[in-house]
C-alpha cells in the first residue's frame, strides 16, 4: 500500500532531514510517527504526499511511484492521499458544507453525488447539523473534523495527518482519535505524526520512531518512548 524505499531528503540549505528510510505499510494499517523535534517527521509526511520530493529513493502509494510521476500528473496521484494538518487550513469564507464539497467540485463530480458524499462524510465526523456554519463559528475540534471530512470525502485509500491534535485540548483530541479509528475501520490506511504521548500509549498501534532522519524503532503495538517533549509548542 505505502512503500518507502531508501528515501533520502536533503533540503537546499544542506540539512539532511531523511537519511535512508525504508518502510512498508499495509492497507488498513494505523501508524503513528513519533520522534523528537527536528527528527524528520514532517519531512517524512511531506514526502509521502509529494509536497517534498525525495533527493533519492522511491515512494510507492497504491502501486504508483510518487517520484517517477510526471509533474502534471501529481494532482491525480495526490487524490489517492488525504492530508490533515495541525492548523486545519479551511477556507474561511466558505461554509462547512462548501469546504468539504470543494474537494469533489475540483474533480467534477455531479451535484447529486457531491451532496450525498458530503452529507455522508459530515455525518461520519459528527457535524451533519453544522453544515451551514462558517469555520470561525466552530470550535477547534469541530474545525479539525471539517478538515478531516474534506480530506476523506473523495474516499482516498490513504490518510496522512501531521500533528492533527497539536492545536486541540486533550478531550477534543480524543474525539478526533475516534474519528480516525472509524476511518481506519473503513479500510483506509492512516499515518499520523504526533507528539501526543498519552494518545500513543493508550490507543495502541504500530509506532515508527524517527531520530536524526532515520527509523530507530518500528513496533507493532509500540509506545511513545520520549519523556522530554510530550506536548511541545510547535515550531512550525
Ligand atoms: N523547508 C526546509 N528547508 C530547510 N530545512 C528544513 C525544511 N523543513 C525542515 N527542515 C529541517 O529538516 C529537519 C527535520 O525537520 P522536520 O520538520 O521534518 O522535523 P519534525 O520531526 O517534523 O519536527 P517537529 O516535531 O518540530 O515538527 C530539521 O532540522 C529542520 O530544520
Amino acid at each position: 500500500m505505502i512503500e518507502m524505499i531508501d528515501v533520502w531528503k536533503t533540503y537546499p540549505n544542506g540539512v539532511m532531514a531523511l537519511n535512508g528510510i525504508d518502510v512498508h505499510i499495509e492497507k488498513g494499517d494505523f501508524v503513528y510517527v513519533v520522534g523528537p523535534s527536528g527528527a524528520g517527521k514532517s519531512t517524512f509526511i511531506k514526502c509521502m504526499f509529494r509536497q517534498e520530493k525525495p533527493t533519492k529513493g522511491d515512494i510507492i502509494i497504491n502501486g504508483k511511484s510518487l517520484t517517477k510521476v510526471k509533474e502534471r500528473k501529481i494532482p491525480y496521484v495526490r487524490r489517492q492521499i488525504g492530508v490533515v494538518f495541525q492548523d486545519f487550513k479551511l477556507l474561511p469564507k466558505l461554509s462547512v458544507y462548501e469546504n468539504v464539497a470543494f474537494a469533489l467540485e475540483v474533480i467534477e463530480q455531479s451535484p447529486k453525488v457531491i451532496r450525498r458524499e458530503v452529507m455522508e462524510t459530515l455525518e461520519l465526523v459528527g457535524l451533519k447539523n453544522k453544515a451551514r456554519f462558517l469555520p470561525d463559528e466552530l470550535s477547534g475540534g469541530e474545525q479539525q473534523r471539517v478538515s478531516i471530512a474534506r480530506s476523506i470525502v473523495n474516499k482516498p485509500p490513504v490518510l496522512i495527518a501531521d500533528e492533527p491534535t497539536g492545536n486541540l485540548d486533550p478531550d477534543t483530541a480524543w474525539g478526533i482519535m475516534e474519528v480516525f479509528e472509524e476511518i481506519t475501520n473503513r479500510g483506509t490506511t492512516v499515518v499520523m505524526a504526533t507528539h501526543n504521548k498519552e494518545i500513543v500509549n493508550t490507543i495502541k498501534k504500530r509506532v515508527i520512531a524517527i531520530e536524526g532522519g532515520r527509523i530507530v524503532r518500528d513496533e507493532k503495538r509500540g509506545v511513545y518512548g520520549y519523556e522530554e517533549d510530550a506536548n511541545p509548542i510547535s515550531t512550525h
